[in-house]
């Protein structure tokens, strides 16, 4: 007799390096998200879409711990994660921000630098301040950020501060940024916001290849608005409205799910524009709009809950 197939979480069951469980967030009387349960399998790429106000920010904020969850647990790398932001990097998680996030005062380098591991930066706060110590984990570091800005085809603006760059570049910058640490979960908010045809191309192409990175692959978590990205590069798709989990599939199930068009469609009557989401006749979601933290390599050790 087959055997009965236990009910999985959304996102996708083999090896998942993160996977969360029951998460609920509320803000006051405000569900931002309500009992989410979903898995990202070690090396994939899973977007997160809904339309505005759907929870997807407050997702991100949970797992790096900018919020605390009312309920559920979330799980990285077979251990709790009990996550606070300062720690983010030292437990190999990066994310870029919505906003980009560049410190102004410091060149592009500097800010790359920025990103990496505490213990990296040693040297780099030093020679920040002009302090005699500069030693060899502060040139490692730099040529480490060097080699993110020549991957990325933006090292001749190496020395230029922020307020001095095209946006796309300065887009760049905060994704060099993010990677400088080797991370192995990287969560994006929306990386095309703002980007053209041609850039969001090359960061299709980038994401593509993070998870087979030279060094170790990284996991990819992607809230973005541009559905022909989201559906270009994830293998799976998690839809929430109203801070729930209304669908999980491949981009294809997500397409053709009425449940996924008819939330955008009511986000749209309710007056939450969904920015641009096309919703097409026979129901499914189109491309289109609908609508950039940092990172260690190595999985921690020891069997305590992650902090
Ligand atoms: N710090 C907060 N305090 C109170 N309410 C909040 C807070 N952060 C988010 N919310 C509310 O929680 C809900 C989910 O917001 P969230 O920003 O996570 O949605 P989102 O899907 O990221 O939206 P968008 O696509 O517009 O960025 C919204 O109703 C929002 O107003």
């Amino acid at each position: 007799m087959a055997q009965a197939q236990q009910a999985q979480p959304p996102g996708t069951a083999r090896d998942p390096a993160l996977t969360l469980r029951g998460v609920t967030v509320r803000f006051g009387g405000l569900t931002a998200l309500d009992d989410v349960s979903l898995e990202v399998p070690e090396g994939g790429t899973v977007g997160i879409i809904g339309p505005n106000g759907a929870g997807k920010t407050t997702l991100f904020n949970v797992i790096c711990g900018f919020v605390r969850a009312d309920a559920g647990t979330i799980t990285w790398q077979d251990r709790p994660l009990r996550p606070r932001p300062q720690k983010l990097i030292g437990l190999g998680i990066a994310r870029t921000l919505q906003g980009i996030g560049l410190f102004p005062g410091l060149s592009v380098l500097e800010n790359v630098m920025a990103g990496a591991d505490q213990r990296k930066k040693i040297g780099f706060g030093s020679s920040l301040l002009a302090l005699p110590r500069s030693d060899r984990a502060e040139r490692e570091l730099r040529g480490a950020a060097m080699a993110r800005l020549e991957e990325f085809k933006i090292a001749s603006w190496a020395d230029r501060r922020p307020d001095d760059l095209p946006y796309p570049v300065r887009k760049k910058v905060a994704l060099a940024r993010a990677l400088v640490a080797q991370p192995r979960l990287l969560l994006l908010d929306e990386p095309a916001g703002g980007l053209g045809g041609e850039d969001i191309e090359e960061l299709a192409t980038l994401i593509r290849s993070l998870g087979s990175r030279r060094g170790g692959g990284v996991t990819v978590m992607l809230v973005e608005h541009h559905m022909d990205l989201v559906m270009q590069v994830c293998q799976r798709v998690v839809v929430l409205d109203f801070g729930r989990v209304i669908a999980a599939g491949t981009p294809d199930e997500i397409r053709d799910d009425p449940a996924v068009a008819e939330a955008y469609l009511g986000a749209e009557a309710g007056g939450h524009q969904p920015t641009g989401a096309q919703v097409v006749e026979d129901g499914a979601v189109e491309g289109g709009v609908v609508e950039g933290g940092v990172v260690e390599g190595g999985a921690p050790t020891g069997g305590g809950p992650l902090s």
